[in-house]
């Protein structure tokens, strides 16, 4: 009990000075708030004992550091002068610092420009002078368009090259191909690309130098070639076979065409080249993709390039036995905006998400308790199974178009790093989309011409004829909107050929195919053949081949219905006039579609001056009216 009343007291007494404690110190805070604290004498007293005991500590403190630091600085000094000797010289393939390695690693300062120095490789003179100013510049940020897409460093068409220019950097095999294939002076975009991706290849082992790369460049422009050259010179020095460079097409013959390219420029190489198109069965393109039998998952790449439509990437990604893209330097989207706007199977954020992920575990083959990774890099800054704590490259992201899109949301998908756009224009030309506000600008072959004619649109098929007839028209493309307008007027127009005498036709001999989607790839690929032997002088189709195909024999592009984006009618009409051969254009333009049209053309700037009317020969309208009419009955009684 006693000791019960004691603890009690005592912790009266406490907690009565405790509370005066707590009232003195709220006093002080009270004071605090109003005025500058004044402290008492006795305060100050103890104040001055508790710094002077601090002074004390810190000084000893002091003196230990500086006697193990002087200890340390001996041993070092003595240690170097030991080593001073056996130093060995910094070797180019010393690993850097893993932090200034991962992409997650803070955005490095803004490129310096290389000083031009012989021997090595400099970066293009990218002309910045024509920025977007005043009015065009907000507009670009309101649409909340990134400074780097609505800045796009432009380069003249005419700004060509040499192949042997040592900018280039190009090896006596890259050089002997070019002549090969009659190319002797690289074309603007290429003299533009190919330095750029040469010199971030060759100078920065820490790959810093590698940005991400736009690419916008008329049709026919050499756009292929601006990638095909420097990813082959770049992997043609690796040792082991790995899929490092993918390249996406929108359609199977685009990506045969590409896959062409790759294997001239590869022939004389080691290099292998697949294809992924579904033009074969599954298993047979995942017999010559991958070894299917080996234990070393993804290391069993038997190609170095795949060229591939978005539908089959998917299906290796998720069905091919060690299929991985772990190894990519290069991913390629050639008609970028077609393909950004493809959402098959969504195909952009899976391969996103591939190419992002770490290798899982369950990936790799191990050997007892060991993990054997397939090669020395995962993904994964962070992997243990890094075993030579190697850094992956960091994938480059190619995108070329010939109208590509100023889409900020689409453009943000792709996540690029330290993006650069170039763009190829013609000189007076620059920012013209970006002045408009629309979402790509449209640069046209310089040695195209084209025209229009205004007509009844149940005339259509009697213009087309007298066109085919006036013009002289050979080698030409005509597209429609659909694969049934394609399909009968390519019967009304080969019975009206078939109708006119042989020795009527001065040039030559009109013959006619329906080239479509429908067909089976074989009887496409003989169509074409023939096309291109000229036994074959116009093809009918819809939007198939209206992107990419290059087919020299092409001289002429018919727009039977008139396109209803600007971006399609680049794409139709950028079928003639490539590689500065000349070609013509002619849109058939429904006399109900006048106004559209020319809204279209003239929003683009591309109204005025640029399209030559047509104004037909009414005593030969009538004529070919009759041979017309009554190709419409033959045709009516053979197919209906
Ligand atoms: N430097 C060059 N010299 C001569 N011909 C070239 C050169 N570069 C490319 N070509 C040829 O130019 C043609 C067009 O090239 P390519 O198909 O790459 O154009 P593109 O810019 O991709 O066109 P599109 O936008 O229509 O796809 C091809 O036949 C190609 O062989």
């Amino acid at each position: 009990m006693g000791s019960s009343s004691k603890e009690r007291k005592s912790d009266k007494t406490t907690a009565s000075t405790k509370s005066k404690k707590s009232k003195t110190k709220e006093k002080e805070a009270s004071d605090d708030e109003l005025s500058t604290p004044k402290k008492s004498t006795k305060s100050k007293k103890r104040k001055a004992d508790e710094d002077e005991t601090k002074e004390k500590k810190h000084k000893k403190e002091k003196k230990h550091k500086e006697e193990k630091t002087d200890k340390k600085d001996k041993k070092e000094k003595k240690d170097k002068t030991h080593k001073k000797d056996k130093k060995p010289k910094k070797s180019k393939d010393d690993v850097p610092a893993e932090d200034e390695l991962t992409e997650t690693a803070p955005e490095p300062p803004a490129m310096p420009e290389p000083a031009p120095v012989d021997g090595l490789l400099r970066f293009p003179d990218f002309s910045r002078q024509h920025l977007l100013s005043g009015e065009s510049a907000l507009e670009a940020a309101r649409m909340g368009i990134p400074h780097w897409l609505a800045h796009p460093a432009t380069v003249d068409r005419n700004a060509t090259a040499p192949v042997a220019d040592p900018r280039f950097a190009l090896s006596p095999h890259a050089i002997a191909c070019c002549e090969k294939a009659g190319i002797s002076t690289l074309f603007a975009v290429q003299a533009a690309v190919i330095p750029v991706l040469r010199t971030a290849h060759t100078l920065s082992r820490l790959r810093r130098h590698v940005r991400d790369l736009c690419v916008s460049a008329p049709t026919g422009s050499g756009k292929t070639l601006a990638f095909v050259l420097p990813i082959v010179e770049k992997l043609r020095q690796r040792l082991v076979v790995r899929l490092r460079a993918l390249v996406v097409l929108p359609t199977k013959d685009l990506a045969h065409q590409v896959k062409e390219c790759f294997d001239f420029f590869c022939a004389g190489t080691d290099l292998r080249v697949g294809l992924a198109t579904g033009d074969v069965s599954l298993a047979k393109e995942q017999a010559a993709l991958t070894d299917q039998s080996s234990n070393l998952a993804g290391g069993s790449s038997l190609v170095d390039i795949l060229v591939c439509t978005p539908g089959r990437l998917m299906d290796h990604l998720t069905l091919t036995t060690n299929f991985t893209l772990q190894h990519l330097e290069f991913w390629v989207m050639d008609e970028a905006d077609r393909l950004l706007g493809e959402t098959y199977q969504d195909w952009l954020p899976k391969v996103q998400s591939f190419i992002e992920a770490p290798v899982s575990p369950n990936a790799l083959t191990t050997t007892g308790d060991i993990p054997i990774p397939d090669a020395c890099t995962s993904r994964d800054p962070e992997s243990k199974l890094d075993l030579l704590a190697c850094p992956p490259p960091r994938i480059q992201k190619l995108l070329f178009s010939a109208t590509l899109t100023q889409d900020p949301a689409k453009i943000a998908r792709l996540k690029l790093v330290r993006p650069l756009y170039i763009s190829i224009t013609d000189e007076g030309k620059k920012d013209q989309g970006a002045t408009t506000g629309s979402t790509a600008t449209y640069t046209f072959p310089s040695t195209l011409t084209e025209h229009y004619a205004s007509c009844p649109v149940d005339e259509k098929p009697l213009w087309l004829i007298y066109l085919l007839w006036e013009q002289r028209i050979s080698g030409g493309v005509c597209f429609t909107k659909s694969l049934e307008t394609a399909h009968r007027l390519a019967q009304v127009v080969q019975t009206w050929a078939t109708s006119v005498p042989d020795d009527a036709w001065l040039g030559a001999k009109i013959v006619v195919a329906e080239y479509s989607s429908d067909l089976p790839a074989a009887e496409r690929a003989r169509i074409m053949r023939l096309f291109k032997q000229g036994a074959i002088n116009l093809l009918i189709c819809s939007d198939l081949i209206a992107r990419g195909m290059d087919v020299d024999q092409i001289a002429s592009v018919i727009n039977y219905d008139v396109p209803t984006h600007m971006s399609q009618y680049t794409h139709r009409v950028g079928r003639t006039a490539r590689a500065g051969r000349q070609g013509s254009a002619y849109t058939l333009v429904g006399s109900t579609q006048m106004f559209h049209f020319k809204k279209m053309m003239t929003e683009c700037q591309h109204w005025d001056g640029c399209l030559n009317l047509i104004k037909p020969r009414k005593d030969l309208l009538e004529t070919l009216r009759t041979q017309y009419m009554t190709a419409l009955e033959t045709v009516d009684e053979i197919y209906n």
